[in-house]
């Protein structure tokens, strides 16, 4: 099947809409992406991830004033109560850091509990400083012994991120990509880890609870997995021809290629432009594009042979590799960055809640009585 002729129905609930939403539109006017009315080109050229997350949260993008407090006050909740590094501690190295990610999110929700609705945008903020930490306290820790400070003087968190994960501070470049990838990731409409999220906040459960079940949902190859997947194929391609070669099999094995197509994008994924030319020149900075080629020759190949295109996760992996981050940790930035959608549609959910509840097409056995345990 031609991509570009693909249907929005059928299974997966495709095509359906399962209620409305001011935050995002995807592939609305032919391919674009829009987080509460802006472009998200523009928002990656013109804003920060800061004022990105102000904008999901409140509507409205902040003012100089406006901005200086948010970051002011995301800055001070960096740090880590002690009873949760000692939770991260526990955790093996060879746990899957989406697992991490997971606990302690539950495990700040027992320590810190969103006990009333009004502390919503605490409970966002919270976490959305404290998730670069403890991806990093607990890397560090179970991967180099390393017991880290759980602060940094960096401005952003996306150059907060950086500090943390190799102890040197990052340069202007590494801060900038990291912040443009924050932004890209930061909302998608009804994705499915932020479903997952509105299905548990439309039970009026917690904060932390809607953010866990969502980090679940996010974990898998279908969706946020996809770049550490992604990273993993392209490192087995030997040249570009070598990609060419070994994908053909894949597709011909009917194997799904990660980094590729979209559920609800039909041509292309507004967000690949702009990390691949980020790719791109970081392939330079780091002095060998060889990964960076072999990724532009699976874009062309998959594209004239199927017609599907690369999604946000496809350059992303070859980006976060240029920067020195680990394979293992390319899902929990992707946390990091969608903890502001997923809070900003718990919070849109509650402001206008029905409990979530459809309904199935039965098809299993008619009715039938309980046989005796022992005629069975
Ligand atoms: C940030 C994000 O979460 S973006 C998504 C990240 N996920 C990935 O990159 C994983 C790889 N991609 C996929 O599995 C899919 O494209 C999804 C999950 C993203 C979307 O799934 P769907 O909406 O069901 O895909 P769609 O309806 O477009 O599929 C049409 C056909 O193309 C095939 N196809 C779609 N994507 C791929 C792929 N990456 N590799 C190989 N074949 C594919 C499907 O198997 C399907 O074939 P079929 O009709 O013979 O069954
Ligand atoms: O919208 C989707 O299905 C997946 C996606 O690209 C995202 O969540 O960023």
């Amino acid at each position: 099947m031609d991509m570009t002729d693909k249907k929005l129905s059928g299974a997966g609930l495709r095509g359906q809409s399962a209620g409305e939403t001011k935050l995002c539109t995807v592939g609305k006017s032919g391919s674009g992406l829009t987080y509460c009315g802006y472009d998200v080109s523009d928002l990656a050229d013109n804003a920060s991830f800061e004022e990105v997350a102000y904008l999901l949260f409140n509507g409205e993008l902040p003012n100089q004033a406006q901005l200086t407090e948010y970051k002011a006050g995301l800055k001070a909740q960096r740090d880590l109560p002690q009873a949760l590094k000692e939770v991260l501690q526990r955790i093996p190295a060879d746990a899957h850091p989406m697992d991490v990610m997971r606990t302690g999110c539950s495990f700040l929700g027992n320590l810190e509990p969103e006990t009333s609705f009004d502390q919503q945008h605490t409970a966002a903020n919270r976490l959305l400083a404290a998730f670069p930490a403890i991806m990093c306290y607990w890397y560090r820790f179970s991967h180099e012994n390393i017991e880290i400070e759980c602060t940094s003087d960096e401005d952003s968190i996306g150059g907060h991120f950086l500090k943390l994960l190799s102890g040197d501070t990052p340069s202007e470049q590494h801060r900038k990509v990291m912040d443009v990838s924050l932004i890209l990731y930061a909302e998608h409409e009804f994705n499915a880890s932020t479903f997952t999220a509105r299905v548990c906040a439309s039970t009026l459960s917690d904060m932390f609870s809607c953010v866990t079940g969502a980090i679940g949902s996010l974990r898998g190859p279908l969706h946020g997995g996809a770049n550490e997947a992604a990273m993993d194929m392209i490192q087995k391609f030997s040249s570009p021809e070598d990609a060419k070669i070994q994908m053909a099999g894949m597709l011909e094995r009917k194997e799904k290629i990660m980094g590729f197509g979209h559920a609800i994008y039909r041509e292309s994924d507004p967000r690949n432009v702009i990390i691949k030319k980020w790719s791109e020149k970081l392939a330079h900075e780091f002095g060998n594009t060889s990964l960076y080629d072999i990724s532009v020759a699976c874009e062309e190949y998959m594209w004239d042979s199927k017609k599907l295109f690369c999604n946000a996760d496809f350059f992303h992996a070859s980006a976060y590799h240029f920067m020195g981050i680990p394979t293992k940790l390319f899902t929990p930035i992707f946390v990091c960055s969608r903890v502001t959608g997923w809070a900003a549609h718990v919070m849109e959910q509650r402001a206008n809640n029905r409990i979530i509840r459809p309904s199935a097409d039965y098809i299993g056995a008619e009715p039938r009585k309980v046989t005796p345990i022992s005629e069975r």
